[in-house]
């Protein structure tokens, strides 16, 4: 599997990229949790409030409640009621115990619970109820609106909420100006971090082991799709450079590497039409290889098939990538210009010097030439591209019935111009 894997780089690249999902998740996962572990305190803090102050209303309706007097219930010097102690008629001392000598007791004994719960205000009546800085804080916070808060401090989660006049608190407190709805101070109640704490971070190292899956599986099937698609990437390569091949071997004459006939006439019948329509100068040249049957008849066929491939090699270093060339058929070959006569004439003849000065050897030295026929589209104006192809046809005939080794072009009424 390793080797369809290009790169130990394009694995780091995978590994990277398959990160970004994960790592995102991962963030979204833990911001989700630690809303949840907010809303845990809020419900936690919502719920003791909620229970203080139902009993602390069941005592306002009646008016507080008489207790023993005790060591634990002393008599709470800061409430100024009538009827404050009262003695059974078994000689027993009850004392009145209202709402906010209650929650002061209730936080008493739920200290051993290390949960706290204090009794504030702004203006307290006891001075063991002043707020602390964060209490005083939310106090100042309630009065402008605001409806709870929480805090985690030292280890420790706090949670606060006001405490407004409610109508049972109307039959003690109206002499004081209370009104129904106002705030005189807040609860705020103190419980340990440790079990929410314990509870994230089992849920958190939950997270990051699903993550750590979820990566792994990530990196696999990522890495499983680069492998198919390597695969099927090579596979249309191979594809593709076979299709090149057969459309190379379709369109090239073996022996010379030139374009064949049919690809040949393709590509100038094309041409032609481009040529037309914008009206360019447009030359053929059609070129033939002197005695040619001499030489397979003096030097063999083998030899003949050299001569043939170094006249196409020469043939292609005279000419521009731009010109259209190939094997016309046999020893016959073709070359169409976007030339005017001069032009063409000029690389006809290069062509006929550069044919005359390849050297080849067989039993003995000898030497090749050229006879080469031109027709050009604007001069000559042919009924089309075949008809330009014959005209260029019959000049090769007559460079070849004039003494070969020389080019003629084609006039407008089928006569020769020979370069002499
Ligand atoms: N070796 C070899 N010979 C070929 C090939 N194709 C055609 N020929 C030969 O080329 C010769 C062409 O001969 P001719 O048409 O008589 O022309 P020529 O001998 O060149 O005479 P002119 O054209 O009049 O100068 C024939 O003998 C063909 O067999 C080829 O691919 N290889």
């Amino acid at each position: 599997m390793l080797k369809y894997l290009s790169s130990f780089k394009s694995i780091v690249v995978i590994g990277l990229i398959c990160l970004i999902p994960v790592v995102f998740s991962y963030g979204l996962s833990l911001k989700t949790l630690h809303a949840s572990a907010w809303q845990m305190i809020q419900i936690k803090g919502e719920t003791s409030f909620h229970l203080i102050q139902t009993m602390r209303l069941w005592n306002a309706g009646h008016g507080g409640v008489y207790a023993l007097v005790t060591v634990q219930t002393p008599v709470n010097p800061y409430l100024n009621v009538p009827e404050r102690e009262i003695e059974t008629p078994s000689g027993k001392t009850l004392t009145v115990v209202n709402p906010a000598y209650m929650t002061r007791q209730l936080g008493e004994r739920l200290k051993d619970t290390q949960v706290e719960i204090h009794l504030t205000s702004l203006k307290p009546l006891n001075p063991n109820n002043q707020p602390d800085s964060w209490e005083r804080e939310a106090l100042s916070s309630f009065e402008q609106g605001e409806q709870k808060r929480m805090i985690l401090s030292n280890g420790v989660y706090r949670y606060m909420q006001p405490l407004k006049v409610e109508p049972a608190c109307m039959e003690c407190h109206q002499s004081q100006g209370y009104q129904v709805g106002d705030i005189r101070g807040g609860l705020s109640i103190s419980f340990p971090s440790d079990d929410i704490n314990e509870l994230l971070a089992g849920l958190r190292a939950e997270i990051i082991w699903a993550h750590q899956i979820a990566y792994v599986l990530l990196l696999l099937i990522a890495l499983l799709v680069q492998v198919l698609i390597h695969k099927l990437a090579t596979k249309l390569q191979y594809a593709k450079s076979r299709q090149d091949e057969l459309n190379t071997l379709a369109s090239t004459d073996e022996l010379t590497q030139l374009a064949n006939r049919r690809h040949l006439l393709a590509s100038f019948f094309e041409r032609y039409q481009t040529v037309e329509t914008q009206n360019l100068p447009f030359s053929v040249l059609m070129i033939d290889i002197d005695y040619f049957k001499m030489v397979n008849d003096r030097y063999g066929h083998q030899m003949g098939d050299q001569v043939l491939k170094r006249f196409a090699n020469e043939l292609m270093k005279n000419l521009r990538d731009h010109d259209l060339s190939g094997r016309y058929g046999g020893e016959e070959f073709m070359v169409a210009l976007n030339a005017n006569i001069a032009l063409a004439s000029t690389v006809a003849e290069r062509i006929r010097q550069a044919a005359e000065e390849i050297s080849f050897y067989a039993e003995e030295a000898f030497t090749i030439s050229v006879s080469i026929g031109i027709a050009e589209r604007r001069f000559n104006q042919p009924k089309g591209p075949e008809d330009l192809i014959r005209m260029s046809d019959e000049a090769l005939y007559q460079a070849k019935a004039r003494g070969r080794n020389r080019f003629c072009v084609a006039t407008q009424n089928g006569s020769v111009i020979i370069n002499d």
